[in-house]
């Protein structure tokens, strides 16, 4: 199956459980690998008969910047109902990363896949 996939998009939302995180947005990685037909943008090489990823991931930035939730969960379920709402989708996988959080984990993050 045909896939775009955006890797390591940088986002800026305000996010975490603590009181010390409710201060300031901090940032945040997104991939997101999007199962599509790609037969008909590879023969017209016409972008809109694809999703355009740059358009994507601003629609992705303006969401997290908008957003106001305690847990990587909330905001990775908001992302993904908006890309599967606003794309023909067939599949979208997402992983939505925490960097440096924990002193002894590189990172932490979530993932969700949802289906047409
Ligand atoms: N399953 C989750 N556990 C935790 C989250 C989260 O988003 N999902 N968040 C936190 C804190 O905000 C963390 O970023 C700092 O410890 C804790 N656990």
């Amino acid at each position: 199956m045909d896939k775009i996939i955006i890797q390591g998009l940088k986002i800026n939302a305000l996010i975490g459980v603590y009181d010390w995180e409710r201060e300031s947005k901090q940032p945040l990685l997104v991939d997101i690998v999007m199962q599509l037909d790609l037969s008909k943008a590879a023969q017209s090489d016409d972008v809109n008969d694809t999703v355009d990823y740059a358009k994507a991931a601003e629609l992705l930035e303006k969401v997290a910047l908008d957003s106001d939730f305690q847990l990587l969960e909330a905001l990775a379920g908001k992302l993904i109902d908006t890309l599967m709402a606003t794309y023909p989708l067939l599949n979208v996988t997402l992983t939505l990363t925490k960097p440096n959080i924990l002193d002894n984990a590189q990172k932490v993050a979530v993932q969700m896949t949802r289906e047409a």
